[in-house]
């Protein structure tokens, strides 16, 4: 399992007492799946996937990455997990203005330390995959909104991570765009086998459901899961 948070619980200290903001949470996302999780503003979908992240350690609760138990890790030891098993795609891409796209990956790469060889040609098959091949050397500003979302998850695919967490991609793309790329990422899960976890407020719009795009989609409200009434299963 590529991740497994299991009876996690998540507080944040309020006032004189705390505030639940994960609420004895069960999630377990296989290699190759892509669960959508949505709900309204406030109900953990950051926590939840900070937590899964290994960015906020549970108040109670296992978090295990890849195999991995995590909770009981050092910063250093939660860090090199981040780098070698999680990529991360946030709300705004997160590209250096002065970069091109193939810089923007290599960079990453340089940095997660691997070997240089490799490096080049890497990126390149990455952004061939993710639709922007002929995009390599023109910097974020001379990219569509979409094309620079294309380039943010092919540089979190570096160095083929376990797991991928995706937090609301698409808020500043429109439904059609958005929806695009909500079905390249579902494309990329099932051929590199990568388990992914993405949380937006808004799926309804984009049509996001079992079999156009995601397996599964989850609500969340106050800190857990709605009843399996509301939650959609995994197509067979
Ligand atoms: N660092 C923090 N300190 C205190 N409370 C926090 C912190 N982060 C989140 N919370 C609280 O935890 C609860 C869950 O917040 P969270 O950000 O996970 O929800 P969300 O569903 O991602 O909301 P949004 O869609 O608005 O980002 C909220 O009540 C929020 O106020």
């Amino acid at each position: 399992m590529s991740l497994s948070l299991s009876n996690v619980t998540l507080t944040f200290p309020d006032g004189r007492g705390r505030l639940t903001a994960l609420d004895h949470v069960d999630l377990d996302v296989g290699n190759g799946s892509f669960v959508a999780v949505t709900g309204p503003s406030g109900s953990g979908k950051s926590s939840l996937l900070s937590v899964a992240g290994t960015l906020l350690t549970p108040d109670s609760g296992t978090v295990e990455i890849d195999g991995t138990p995590t909770t009981a890790l050092s910063d250093e030891q939660r860090a090199r997990i981040r780098r070698d098993r999680i990529g991360f795609v946030f709300q705004q891409d997160n590209l250096l203005p002065s970069l091109t796209a193939l810089d923007q990956l290599l960079l990453t790469v340089d940095l997660g330390g691997q070997k240089p060889v490799r490096h080049r040609d890497e990126a390149l098959a990455l952004l061939d995959e993710v639709g922007v091949a002929g995009a390599a050397s023109r910097r974020p500003h001379e990219l569509s909104g979409g094309m620079r979302q294309r380039v943010n998850i092919a540089r979190a695919l570096t160095g083929s991570p376990a797991l991928l967490l995706i937090d609301e991609p698409t808020s500043a793309l429109d439904t059609e765009r958005g929806r695009a790329v909500i079905e390249l990422i579902g494309t990329l899960v099932r051929q590199r086998d990568v388990a992914a976890v993405l949380v937006s407020h808004d799926l309804d719009s984009m049509s996001v459901a079992p079999g156009r795009g995601v397996d599964r989609v989850l609500h969340m409200r106050d800190g857990h899961f709605e009843s399996a009434a509301r939650t959609s299963p995994a197509p067979a």
